[in-house]
């Protein structure tokens, strides 16, 4: 973590956010909780009394369960849960989707405790067509061992449940999502989902949002120790970071401390973009803002915000003055990828220094700039950008978000911002290279939000954050503030100028 300028030393100790796991690097933990001494099938009986005390507080009312379990370990805590709930006295059925008699291991230990705690457990396939009106439905069929979309009668359970009006609890994960990517095409919708031991990185980007509902995790007891030993794929964005990468300014700073950044862009038609640019810039602190855009929008950039100074140009050559003066600059938004905007994008790759490049410029770096490699500069492509980038489809951007960030970074260097649902920071190879955001919301989709992001970003690159610092608390202020403003005004109609004030706050945590 970089120093910011002109701020007191640290105070807040920063916490080691969670960690992110795939389904692999799960199981290490599970294999290694089991060499330290405690059995599997405790682990599994933890996990079903996890899911059953969630349930008792989440579903008080309900009374009658309905447990779809599959033929591995998590169909195992299916059958732990029914026996805790049918020894509770709720009335409890298990749709058995592998024959119970064939299960091993564990899940066996599982099926038999169901049995003696009473439990009705039927053919999985037989039953859907038998109506049971259940208060809760338990999504027990597949966990970290699922390969692939569901298949034949898992799939048809999938689908039952889908369309059962009763809530539903994901155990681990919803069936069919993959816990590595996130991918989903058919899967359980669940109302909640509980984790266990590792938070799968799947479970927070991209399509999984669709299907995990609210998302609880247990760490079924072990010891802190182990589970932040062995690999993982990356961490966690949580509020509570903010405090170690923003302390407070020094009282005697002045705005030649606090940072001076160049915008670029906003050809004739798309003036507002780089406003958004440059407001956001200033509300999470930047010092000084010079934008630089086309004439025509000077009168509306300086009413929106007298505090920036607006210069127009006509070409890449009128702005070498300004890049001297500044210690950052982002470029892309309304910039488009004609002649005016080429001069400028050229112009200002010509220095290094800390860059966010955006929107157009992502299309100009493609086109003019093959290869080129830098570690300073900060790319923020969503989805379809990233595409754009790798020669791909953006549905297979989203299939695999972590691995397409991943070769953006191997092929671009910098800081890679990948944009979406679960927006991911990726700066390396290492877990703490890389970064997911769980915040955020589908009020965000609409124009102008990545400009707001971009600015976010390049206002903290100018106040002396290092570019993955950067990124992670822009990333992280921008979904913060996004959810805030939609909790006070809701998320249809949230506006990209909404968010600037509401991230005022979360800068000055
Ligand atoms: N000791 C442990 O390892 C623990 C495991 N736990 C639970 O165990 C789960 C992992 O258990 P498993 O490794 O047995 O894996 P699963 O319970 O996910 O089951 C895998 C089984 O499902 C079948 N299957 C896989 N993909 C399928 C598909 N697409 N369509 C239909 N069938 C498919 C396979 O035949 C395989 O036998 C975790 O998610 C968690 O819920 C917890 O009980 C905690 C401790
Ligand atoms: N459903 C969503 N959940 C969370 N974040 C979202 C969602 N939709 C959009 N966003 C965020 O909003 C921003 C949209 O950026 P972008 O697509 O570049 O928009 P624009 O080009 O209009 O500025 C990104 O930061 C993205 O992560
Ligand atoms: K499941």
């Amino acid at each position: 973590m970089s120093t910011p300028l002109h701020t007191r030393r640290r105070t807040a100790a920063v916490e080691v956010p969670a960690r992110l796991h795939d389904a692999a690097q799960t199981r290490a933990l599970d294999r290694e909780a089991i060499a330290a001494g405690i059995s599997g099938f405790e682990l599994m009986r933890r996990a079903g009394a996890a899911a059953f005390a969630l349930i008792r507080q989440r579903w008080p009312k309900a009374r009658r369960i309905r447990v779809f379990c599959g033929g591995g370990n998590n169909g195992g805590d299916g059958y732990v849960v029914a026996a805790l709930a049918s020894r509770a006295g709720l009335m409890v059925e298990v749709l058995a989707f592998k024959s119970p008699e064939t299960l091993a291991g564990e899940a066996a230990e599982a099926v038999a405790m169901a049995r003696e705690a009473g439990v009705a457990i039927v053919d999985g396939e037989a039953g859907l067509d038998q109506p049971f009106d259940a208060d809760l439905l338990v999504d027990a069929l597949l966990g970290t061992g699922a390969k692939g979309a569901p298949r034949g009668a898992y799939l048809r359970a999938v689908e039952a449940i889908n369309q059962d009006p009763a809530p539903v609890l994901a155990i681990d994960l919803p069936s069919g999502v993959d816990a590595d990517t996130g991918m989903a095409e058919q899967a359980v919708s669940a109302t909640l989902t509980l984790s266990f031991i590792a938070r799968k990185f799947g479970l927070y980007t991209g399509l999984a949002a669709d299907y995990v509902g609210e998302r609880f995790f247990d760490d079924l007891g072990l010891d802190p120790r182990l589970l932040a030993s062995g690999e993982a794929l990356g961490r966690l964005l949580e509020p509570a970071m903010l405090a170690g990468y923003l302390p407070p300014r020094l009282p005697s700073s002045h705005k030649g401390h606090t940072g001076h950044l160049l915008v670029v862009g906003g050809r004739p038609g798309y003036g507002g973009s780089t406003i958004m640019v440059s407001e956001a810039a200033a509300r999470v602190g930047a010092g000084l803002i010079s934008l630089a855009t086309d004439a025509c929008h000077l009168a509306a950039a300086l009413a929106r915000r007298p505090e920036l100074m607006v210069r127009g140009v006509r070409s890449g050559l009128e702005i070498g003055d300004l890049l001297e003066a500044a210690d950052a600059v982002a470029i892309g938004p309304g910039l488009g990828q004609g002649a005016w905007g080429q001069g400028l994008f050229d112009k200002v790759l010509e220095r290094p220094g800390p860059r966010v490049i955006d929107a157009d410029a992502l299309h100009l770096l493609e086109s003019r700039y093959a290869g080129l490699r830098r570690d300073d500069w900060v790319l923020t492509p969503h989805p379809g950008e990233a595409a754009m980038m790798l020669g791909c489809k953006a549905s297979q951007v989203q299939a695999d978000r972590l691995a397409a960030a991943r070769e953006l970074w191997r092929r671009r260097g910098g800081v890679i911002v990948l944009k979406g649902n679960g927006t991911l920071v990726v700066a390396g190879e290492n877990e703490t290279d890389v970064a997911l955001c769980p915040y955020g919301n589908p009020g965000m989709a609409s124009g102008g939000m990545g400009d707001v992001l971009g600015g976010m970003i390049a206002g903290l690159l100018v106040q002396g954050l290092a570019p993955f610092d950067a990124a992670c608390v822009g990333v992280l202020v921008h979904a913060l503030a996004a959810d805030e403003a939609a909790r006070v005004g809701g998320e249809r109609g949230l506006l990209a100028g909404d968010l600037a004030s509401f991230a005022r706050r979360r800068v000055n945590p």
